[in-house]
């Protein structure tokens, strides 16, 4: 049988390879000359040179390939590099050691939702659309809803705008995979970073990175690079050591600098998402369209008709059932009435063997940026068309005579007279509920009862951003004046992000602005001033190795080798589970929360008393817990249509939990067995029907003394009544059975 062979490896080094490339530079020659028939190429090959010349870093590089012909074999020429070499290959070893993770998804992967967040105006449209010209090349005008693209053969993105108040930050938390914060690096950290990480603690701390943008306005390079240094030690302190931190330096035409978008970009598409157990076991979408389906004759009858509203988005998690309820973040509970599987709009490429992707695959969707070409419905596909395809007069066109109007026309030129849009409309009726300052403050303090629900409900449900509200009503006597600066203390106890941070309102070029000032800001200042020497120094040097090839062009080399770094230690860090500074906290959470008694929270007070000062905490918890129920009821009983959001359907205004009253004994009682702790006994003699055989009838106990034949202990009954000689005598009896037994069966 013939077997194929494979080839010999050429030699680099030595009398034969000299050979090859003898024969390899004959080959060269006759090129050569061929070039000199065709004058174009040598041009080419000429200025190739010179340009090499002018870099002599390449110089270098091509005179030490001359000296050493097998590179390779001579990668060591220090003991520094050598070392530093070797624990990088360990540590790579290392990050591939992690317990397995089983991978249940079917298909696709979803997109993965990168929440872009930061204060009003810091620039997150802006870095949306920048990111997406990137991985798209189309230019998107708006950025509304989420934003799907495809961003690589196996992975796609989604874009979504994290709103400025506090439902759109909890919800954004939950569904985000990766959140870039971005920050103001010309005014610093503001409040609104540290409530959205704080958020992030309770609700599945996802990635993060941080953005500093507005950088440009920096005229001192100096002082640019001790703010930069600055920001980053704090970011670092606030997360983790070595979190990544990029810089977009400025915009160009508009846009923010392609190299530093595309460095981004690079780092998103190579980032690892591990998936948080929660999340996997749980189907949820994050819905990027939809549309009410309710027919029109029902809501032209009736408006406060019930809707219907289908849901378009890509399923996450696990599979969904048709039957279950679920929850729509900010409306509440609702049945489902069906699950369809559409085609996807925005699908991955085909696997064929090729890297990259071509530009017909950068495929993007964004239907509520009015992007993407198809609309694919439960019943029916939409085409776009571009505004100027479609034309229409002016409203009030001399046609109008004729009076043979399309409904449709009529449609687009009620349309065209409209003044402002929907979103116009309700981002003018926005409430504020994190402003501190006094004009916003009013508004806090409206009586409008809704307002005041909502901040309930939030105070109720998560305790995120509650001292806000105190501190609200504490400091609305100095706020009045928004030009006075105020302090407030702004982060609970509980969740406290890391030291003290403070918050501090100002008006910064005509916003009003919550500035976070922390506690410990000088220690970090003589760090960083003492790590800025450092760093001084060792740019010192380098410039004195080579002081005349301090070109810009090494300047752009050298932050892309630092990038290069930066990509290897992130990477390092994430996957060497670098704990990141939230898990203590989260810790200490646990920790803490590890002193409730659960037995007495449902079965009320135990008789025997551990502690004495933890049952007293656990007396107000009990309170704490009955309480709602029966507070809730008489709220509910009052109408408050608020609280009803947490039954069972939001769209039905019914509460079968007020039918009973739950504060009566008996009604206790007939649920205390569907605990796994209740009473058994007693529910399994209510549950036996009155004409069984007479055996139970005596209030015969369902566990009573029996003997563990295998650990030969015994266990006594409820019931010591018997006399002891029938004990004695059924003992005897199950001895004697089982000798028998034994003796059967040996
Ligand atoms: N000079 C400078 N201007 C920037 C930078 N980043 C964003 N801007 C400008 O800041 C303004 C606000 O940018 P947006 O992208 O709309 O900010 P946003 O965070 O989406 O704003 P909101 O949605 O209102 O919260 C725009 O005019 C941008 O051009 C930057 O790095 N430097």
């Amino acid at each position: 049988m013939e077997q194929s062979q494979k080839s010999h490896r050429s030699r680099q080094s030595g009398p034969s390879a000299k050979k090859k490339s003898d024969v390899a530079k004959k080959k060269r020659d006759h090129t050569d000359d061929k070039n000199q028939r065709n004058p174009k190429d040598k041009e080419k090959r000429d200025l190739a040179d010179d340009k090499n010349q002018r870099n002599p870093r390449d110089k270098k590089k091509r005179d030490g390939d001359k000296n050493q012909r097998n590179p390779k074999a001579f990668a060591f020429n220090s003991t520094v590099k050598a070392k530093r070499l070797q624990s990088r290959a360990s540590e790579k070893e290392q990050r591939r050691l992690h317990i397995p993770t089983i991978d249940r998804t079917t298909g696709e992967p979803a997109p993965y939702v990168i929440v872009v967040h930061g204060p009003p105006q810091v620039g997150k449209s802006l870095l949306i659309k920048s990111l997406v010209k990137h991985y798209t090349k189309h230019n998107i005008p708006d950025v509304r809803g989420p934003l799907t693209i495809v961003s690589g053969k196996q992975r796609r993105l989604q874009f979504v705008e994290c709103p400025n108040d506090i439902n759109g930050m909890i919800d954004a938390a939950k569904y985000a995979d990766l959140a870039l914060l971005l920050i103001d690096g010309s005014y610093g950290f503001e409040m609104e970073t540290f409530e959205f990480l704080n958020i992030m603690q309770v609700h599945g701390f996802p990635k993060v990175m941080g953005v500093l943008t507005h950088l440009d306005k920096f005229k001192d390079v100096k002082k640019l690079k001790k703010t930069k240094q600055r920001l980053k030690h704090r970011f670092w302190t606030e997360i983790y050591d070595g979190a990544k931190l990029f810089y977009l330096s400025g915009l160009i035409h508009g846009k923010y600098v392609k190299r530093e978008v595309h460095n981004l970009a690079r780092f998103i598409s190579v980032m690892k998402f591990h998936p948080l157990s929660w999340r996997t076991s749980h189907p949820y979408i994050l819905v990027d369209r939809f549309e009410d389906v309710t027919p029109p004759d029902k809501v032209s009858t009736n408006k406060k008709c019930d809707r219907n509203v289908t849901l378009y988005g890509y399923l996450r998690g696990c599979n969904m059932k048709k039957g279950t309820k679920v929850h729509i973040a900010g409306v509440g509970d609702y049945n489902v009435a069906g699950v369809t599987g559409l085609p996807d709009p925005c699908p991955l490429p085909s696997a064929a063997k090729k890297k990259g992707l071509r530009d017909k695959e950068k495929l993007f969707y964004a239907p509520m940026s009015g992007l993407g070409d198809l609309l694919y419905d439960k019943d029916a596909v939409y085409i776009n068309i571009n505004d100027h395809f479609v034309q229409f007069s002016k409203n009030g066109d001399e046609n109008d005579g004729s009076g043979t109007r399309d409904v449709g026309e009529v449609l687009v030129k009620s349309l065209q007279s409209t003044k402002y849009s929907v979103d116009e409309k309700l981002n003018n009726s926005f409430i504020n509920l994190f402003s501190q300052s006094s004009n916003n403050n009013n508004q806090g303090k409206i009586t409008n009862g809704d307002e005041n629900n909502s901040i309930e409900a939030i105070e109720e449900g998560d305790n995120v951003g509650s001292d806000d509200e105190s501190e609200d009503d504490d400091d609305s006597e100095e706020d009045n004046n928004p030009h006075e600066k105020s302090t407030l203390k702004a982060v609970g106890d509980g969740q406290k992000v890391k030291g003290d941070i403070q918050e501090e309102v100002e008006v910064h070029e005509g916003r009003t602005r919550r500035r976070a000032v922390f506690g410990n800001e000088n220690e970090l200042d003589d760090q960083e001033a003492t790590d800025e020497d450092d760093d001084d120094s060792s740019d010192d040097d380098d410039s004195s190795d080579d002081a005349e090839s301090a070109s810009s062009e090494e300047d752009e080399e050298d932050e892309e080798e630092e990038e290069e770094q930066d990509l290897e230690v992130y990477l390092k860090a994430e996957n060497a589970g670098n704990a990141s500074k939230w898990k203590e906290s989260l810790i200490e959470r646990t920790i803490s929360r590890k002193n409730i008694n659960l037995m007495q929270l449902v079965y009320g007070k135990s008789e025997t008393k551990p502690d004495e000062e933890s049952d007293h905490e656990n007396e107000s918890d009990d309170d704490e817990f009955f309480k709602p129920k029966g507070e809730g009821n008489t709220k509910l009983k009052k109408g408050s249509e608020g609280n009803l959001v947490n039954t069972d359907d939001s769209s039905k205004f019914t509460n079968n939990a007020s039918e009973k009253d739950w504060k009566d004994v008996e009604t206790i009682e007939s649920i205390r067995d569907r605990f796994v702790t209740g009473d058994w006994s007693k529910a399994a003699r209510r549950d036996q029907p009155a004409d069984m055989d007479g055996e139970n009838d005596d209030d015969a106990p369902v566990f009573g003394e029996f003997e563990d034949l295998e650990t030969g202990e015994k266990h006594e009954g409820d019931d010591n009544n018997e006399p002891d000689s029938i004990v004695e005598e059924r003992r005897l009896k199950k001895l004697a059975l089982r000798a028998k037994f034994d003796a059967q069966y040996p």
